[in-house]
């Protein structure tokens, strides 16, 4: 089976709601697909109609080219996590994933595979009443492990793991993109998406907003800036602004120069006598970059309804 998601025109309405409206993308294999916007996006309706759960108005989505209801063995075929919480707190996690094996015709020695995949080993034999929220998405991620699917579609796995969660997710969501996967996880924040995401899609009141890979994304954010160390901040923003430059400060109290070469930027600090410790070329984070874009959306936005 080829591991992808397609989605081609995909629309739903909950009454007056446009959840999702005119969607479409493809999630391709081998790599970290971030499929991200504000709450309320439509991130959500958009998942649980590839997995049939809501009856699109319009469009299709296929996973591997086929319709979910239309898949011979849906664990085999795409593992997914949409509600890590969901799970009785009484069911101890390996006797869960015992029964989920068992319905769908899976061996119980992968139980203990995907139990030591996801390191919850120690816990496995505990309730799940008694689970943090980690342990939770972890074993929501155990689970659609499961049938070792080439595709993999996870809804805000990272949301409320704590940093060394979010590492090994990281970690883990790259080496499965790595093996040749299609891996598509959701987040409503970019900054849970740096480091692990190759390609992402951007959603915005049920409409795609950018589809680009994350690279491309940074380059063109990081664009024609240039950082600049210098203890004297107020002198130098002056000179700068002087000379035509845009100049902000960021959190680690460097200057961001855009609108003047570095080379340009050399000449005229050393020619007004302000010192620098140091000049470099801009990286942007997928936070700045994402600013970027939806600062665009917004700019569009506000043109079209002038224009209309
Ligand atoms: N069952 C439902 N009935 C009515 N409205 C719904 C239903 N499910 C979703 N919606 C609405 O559809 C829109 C999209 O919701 P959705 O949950 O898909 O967004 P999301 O991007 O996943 O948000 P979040 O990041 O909060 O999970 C929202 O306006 C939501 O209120």
């Amino acid at each position: 089976m080829e591991a992808t998601i397609e989605v081609r025109g995909l629309r739903k309405r909950f009454g007056a709601t446009v959840a999702v409206d005119d969607l479409s993308f493809t999630v391709e294999p081998g790599q970290v697909t971030g499929f991200v916007g504000p709450n309320g996006a439509g991130k959500s309706t958009t998942m649980r109609m590839i997995l049939g759960l809501d009856r699109p108005e319009r469009g299709t989505a296929l996973i591997g080219g086929r319709r979910y209801r239309e898949l011979r063995s849906p664990l085999r075929e795409i593992g997914a996590m949409l509600d890590a919480s969901a799970i009785h707190p009484g069911r101890r996690a390996r006797n869960h994933l015992l029964w989920m094996a068992h319905a769908n015709g899976l061996p119980a020695s992968r139980v203990d595979e995907v139990i030591d995949l996801v390191g919850l080993s120690s816990a496995a034999r505990r309730p799940a009443g008694g689970y943090s929220l980690g342990m939770c998405q972890r074993l929501g991620i155990a689970a659609a492990l499961l049938g070792d699917p080439p595709v993999l579609m996870l809804d805000e796995p990272v949301n409320g793991l704590d940093p060394e969660g979010i590492r090994w997710i990281r970690g883990l969501l790259r080496s499965l993109a790595a093996e040749g996967r299609a891996v598509l996880i959701s987040s409503h924040l970019m900054s849970e998406l740096e480091g692990s995401a190759d390609h992402l899609l951007v959603i915005g009141r049920g409409r795609l907003v950018a589809d680009t890979a994350v690279r491309e994304l940074l380059s063109a954010a990081s664009g024609d800036r240039v950082e600049v160390r210098t203890d004297e901040r107020r002198e130098a923003m002056a000179v700068l602004t002087d000379a035509g430059a845009t100049v902000a400060v960021t959190e680690g109290d460097a200057l961001v120069v855009s609108g003047l070469t570095a080379a340009a930027i050399v000449e005229i600090l050393t020619g007004k006598g302000v010192a620098f410790r140091g000049i470099a070329e801009h990286r942007a984070t997928l936070e700045e970059a994402y600013m970027d874009l939806t600062r665009d959306a917004v700019e569009f936005r506000a043109l079209a309804g002038e224009a209309s």
